[in-house]
This record gives structure tokens, sequence and C-alpha cells, in this order.
């Protein structure tokens, strides 16, 4: 069969409803153990083969929710960055492709959207160049990307630790519904990560090494209410300091009937639990209604699928 002219692939943006966070260790990165939840608020990059030796880059912003500062249309970018990756392992140097990007996750927004278009191009190169890379080669390539480029290949709800790339699925049968605030500005994830060491000098943080029990067992069991009491997140205190404006955001998300709510990674983006979707879309009406951006998701939802030719709106299971 001839290859694919275009292949679209459709990845998931996350939250994190647990994340503890150790030291700063030497290579710069910190020690997490996080339990990640994809919702289904998706990225899709379609890839186009071209004749030349090059790495295009589009981009459609349908949600208009670009910040001003945009995001890099050229080598730089984790999707460019991602093709290269394949290209280079498959031992593909002149292969060329276009990459177009529908951008929905919010930029700089903790919610991994960066990270979600590097794993949608891992894949849609490895089957547009017919490179014939297996998952766990893509998972590979996908660590060297990012800390969380793994899990938005994987989708779904995964424990995380080292850096949040060593992840190992858990059950999380109940679907959850949440509404994401997202802000008109990003967070830069470093900054966020240097202002909590900041926060927490000489307070003798250790290492974690597990994750949070208390939320594994409130996924397993679809218990929402007690999900809601054991939500956490270490980064939290600095993205307020550096948004402060985002507490009182919090504070009306709970008032406004959620049953807790939590900066999602390193913010600024915030994610509010539901009891249930009409819940879930009363909150986001009323969030709205008091001039907050507010989008019901829910969660969990698939990692990356290669999305059917001819209907680029249904998922097909992605290929072992
Ligand atoms: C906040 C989270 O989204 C939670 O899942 C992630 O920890 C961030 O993951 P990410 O954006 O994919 O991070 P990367 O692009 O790999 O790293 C960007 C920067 O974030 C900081 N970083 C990231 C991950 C981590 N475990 N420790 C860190 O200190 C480092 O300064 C790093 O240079
Ligand atoms: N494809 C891309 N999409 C978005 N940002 C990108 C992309 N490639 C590179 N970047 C750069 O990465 C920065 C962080 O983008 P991203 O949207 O992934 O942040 P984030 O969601 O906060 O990440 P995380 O939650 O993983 O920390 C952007 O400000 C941008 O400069």
């Amino acid at each position: 069969m001839p290859a694919p002219r275009s292949v679209s692939v459709r990845t998931p943006g996350k939250i994190n409803v647990s994340l503890r966070v150790g030291p700063l260790r030497p290579d710069g990165y910190h020690g997490v153990a996080s339990v990640y939840l994809a919702v289904s608020l998706f990225e899709e990059i379609t890839a186009t083969a071209l004749a030349a030796d090059e790495i295009r880059l589009t981009l459609s912003d349908p949600d208009h929710r670009l910040p001003d500062a945009g995001i890099p249309l050229d080598g730089d970018n984790l999707a460019a960055r991602a093709a290269r990756a394949v290209a280079s392992r498959a031992g593909l140097p002149h292969a060329g492709v276009h990459l177009h990007i529908i951008k929905r996750v919010p930029v700089a927004g903790g919610m991994g959207g960066g990270s979600a278009d590097a794993a949608a191009a891992l894949v849609a190169c490895n089957e547009l160049w017919n490179a014939g890379l297996t998952r766990d080669e893509l998972a590979e390539l996908a660590a060297g990307l990012g800390a969380d480029v793994p899990f938005a290949l994987l989708g779904g709800a995964a424990a995380g630790l080292g850096v949040g790339d060593r992840l190992t699925p858990v059950p999380a049968p109940g679907r959850l519904h949440w509404v994401l605030v997202p802000a008109s500005y990003g967070l830069s994830t470093p900054q966020v990560y240097a202002a909590v060491d900041r926060l927490r000098a000489g307070t003798g943080v250790v290492e974690p090494t597990e994750a949070d029990s208390a939320v594994l067992t409130a996924l397993a069991r679809g218990n929402t209410a007690g999900l809601a009491g054991v939500l956490v997140n270490d980064l939290q205190p600095a993205a307020l300091e550096l948004a402060p404006e985002l507490g009182a955001v919090l504070n009306a998300g709970v008032r406004l009937g959620a049953l807790a709510g939590m900066v999602s990674g390193s913010g600024p983006t915030l994610a509010f639990l539901a009891a249930d979707e009409p819940a879930a879309s009363a909150l986001a009406r009323a969030l709205r209604a008091e001039g907050h951006d507010a989008l019901a998701v829910y969660g969990p939802a698939e990692g990356a699928v290669v999305l059917p030719a001819a209907d680029t709106s249904a998922p097909a299971t992605y290929r072992k």
C-alpha cells in the first residue's frame, strides 16, 4: 500500500490531580510524583508529505485563545522537534513534512499543550513516513522532548514518577467532569518551579517516591467527592504567587458549586471538579456569567489516536 499523503492525529491536554514536587536536582529538574488525567480538550495535527527536505509548520486557533506572544513556528516548536526526532531515529534524514496544528489547549497554560503537539507529531510522522517505530520507541523519543510528552501519548490516567515521564497507567473507570478556566496569559513552567524552590527554601523538602494512594483509591473507585478532598498541587502556591488574581477565581468556582478547584500543573489554567455532567455545565455557565472563560470537559480521555482519513472527527484506535 502506498504511504498515505496525510495523517491526522489527536492528543489530549492534561491536568495533574496530584502533583508532589521534590527538591531541585543537579540537572535543573525536580523529581515528581504525579497523577495525570487526560481531559477532553484536544490538539490535532495533520501531517502531509512534502517532497522537499523541509519541516513546515502552520497553526490554527479555532477558539481564539492564542496569547499575543504566540508560539514559535520554526524549528523550536515541539512538533517540529518531534518530527526531527522520528526522522533521525528512523534513518530518514531527507523526510519532509507539513505539520498543521489545530490548537485548543491553552498555550503555556499548565495543561501540556505543547507536549500534546509533540506527541501528535511523533505518531503522525511515524505513520506518514511508514517509519515503523514501535509505541515503546515513540515513548522513548517522547521522554527526550519533555517531561509531559510521554503522558500525552498514553492518555487515560497514569501515575508519573521521575520527572513525570516514568508512567504507570492507573484504573479510573468513572468519567470525571471538570470545568477548566483558561487565563488570557501564560506562566513559564521553569519560573513556576523556581518560585516553588524559593517559597520552600530551608523547609527540608524530600523527593516523592510514589503517587498519592488516596488519590489512586478515589480514582479507582470513581469516588468523585473523595477525590475532591485529596486533590493536591505543590506548584499551586508558586503559581498563585506569580498570578495572585487566580485566588479570587478559585474562590468563585467553589462558591458557584465546584466540589474543589486547583491550579492545573504549572498554571495558570484552573481546574474545578464537578459532581457530574449537569453540575459541570451549570458551573461553566455560572463562571461565564461572572466574566470568566470556562470549558466543561471530562477525563480520562484517550491518548494519541490516528483519525480516519475520511472523517477527522471520529478517532480510530491507535495501533500498538
Ligand atoms: C508542571 C508539569 O506540567 C506537571 O506535569 C510538568 O512538570 C512540566 O512538564 P514539561 O512542561 O513537559 O517540562 P519540560 O519541558 O520537560 O521542562 C521545562 C522546565 O520545567 C522544569 N521542570 C519540568 C519538569 C520537572 N519534573 N521538573 C522541572 O523542574 C525545568 O526547569 C525544565 O527545564
Ligand atoms: N507546539 C507548541 N505549542 C505550544 N507551545 C510551544 C510549542 N512548541 C514550543 N512551545 C513553547 O513552549 C512554551 C510552553 O508551552 P505549553 O503550551 O506546552 O505550556 P504548558 O501547557 O504550560 O506546559 P506544561 O503544562 O507541560 O508545563 C510556549 O510558551 C512556547 O514558547
